[in-house]
């Protein structure tokens, strides 16, 4: 495995000083944070109200129609229209027959939006930030982990699912790598009553215990830091819990403290 630097110590060999905010563009480079959480905590509500607070930072939101319906990249030669269906659909229904399939598209997926070159509009930001929704690495240490736990992913589709992410992450370093986490944590009850209210058809039959599952991966993962991780950089990321069982969406009092907690974390990077 080829050692990574942390990135802050990438930041300070290449001259920016990691603690000052205001010197984070050198080099055409953004603050860049991921947001995690379980299904249904928020994270796409959260993403939007820090859009509505910071409009001069990019977000990525999570792929999720492109999971719904997968096509073709398009070519010159052949246009994307033909849909080849609703894997997000296919893996609920049947996640041992489609787990890896899914996991493999969805990181595929991430990957690509991590890659995403900065926006016009970023760039001459003084204090540009990048907001990503999940990140390459919840695809792994979350979903890819848990289903193998549960014998959705074979031995050696697990194995090879993790060759293939450690080749990635490693050929495109510094590129894929996130400065922090934002872990928007709540119960699994409140996940599931929102999952309920917003009524996705695909997570009809999810029970209460896939996001309880889930919520240990997350806590293992960020919190307490007894997941195995494989790379360096991810090692010492920090990570930044929100509580938001709290119901904000109609108290501006408590999305203001959010927002204000949010930079405050950045600031310290
Ligand atoms: N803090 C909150 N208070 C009240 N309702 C909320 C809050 N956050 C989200 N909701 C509601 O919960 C539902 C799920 O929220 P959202 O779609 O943002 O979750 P998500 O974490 O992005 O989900 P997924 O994991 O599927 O991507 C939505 O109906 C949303 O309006
Ligand atoms: N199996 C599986 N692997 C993933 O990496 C993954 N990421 C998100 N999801 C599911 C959760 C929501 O239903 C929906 C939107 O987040 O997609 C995933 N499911």
């Amino acid at each position: 495995m080829r050692p990574l630097l942390p990135l802050r110590l990438r930041r300070a060999a290449a001259g920016a000083l990691p603690r000052c905010f205001g010197k984070a563009r050198r080099g055409g480079s953004a603050w860049r944070l991921s947001i995690e959480g379980n299904i249904a905590v928020g994270k796409s509500t959260f993403l939007r109200l820090l859009g509505k607070t910071f409009p001069e930072w990019q977000m990525a939101t999570e792929p999720v129609a492109k999971w719904q319906k997968v096509q073709a990249s398009s070519t010159r030669e052949t246009s994307s229209s033909q849909n080849f269906g609703n894997l997000l659909q296919m893996v609920y229904q049947e996640p041992s027959r489609w787990s890896y399939t899914f996991q493999t598209y969805s990181c595929m997926s991430r990957l690509k939006a991590q890659l995403e070159p900065l926006s016009e509009k970023l760039l001459k930001t003084p204090d540009p930030v990048q907001i990503f929704e999940r990140s390459v690495y919840s695809d792994r240490y979350i979903f890819a982990k848990n289903l193998f736990e549960l014998g959705h992913l074979t031995e050696i589709e697990w194995t090879i699912y993790q060759d293939l992410h450690t080749f990635l992450l490693q050929e495109f370093g510094d590129r894929t790598a996130l400065h922090g986490f934002l872990y928007l944590q709540a119960t699994p009850e409140k996940c599931l009553e929102r999952l309920h209210r917003r009524g996705r058809p695909e997570e009809k039959a999810i029970q209460l215990e896939y996001l309880e599952q889930l919520h240990t991966q997350h806590e293992n993962w960020l919190v307490k830091k007894t997941t195995e991780v494989h790379f360096e950089n991810l090692r010492n990321a920090p990570v930044f819990v929100l509580n938001v069982n709290h119901d904000f969406e109609d108290d501006p009092a408590e999305q203001e403290e959010l927002m204000r907690k949010v930079k405050a974390f950045i600031k310290t990077l």
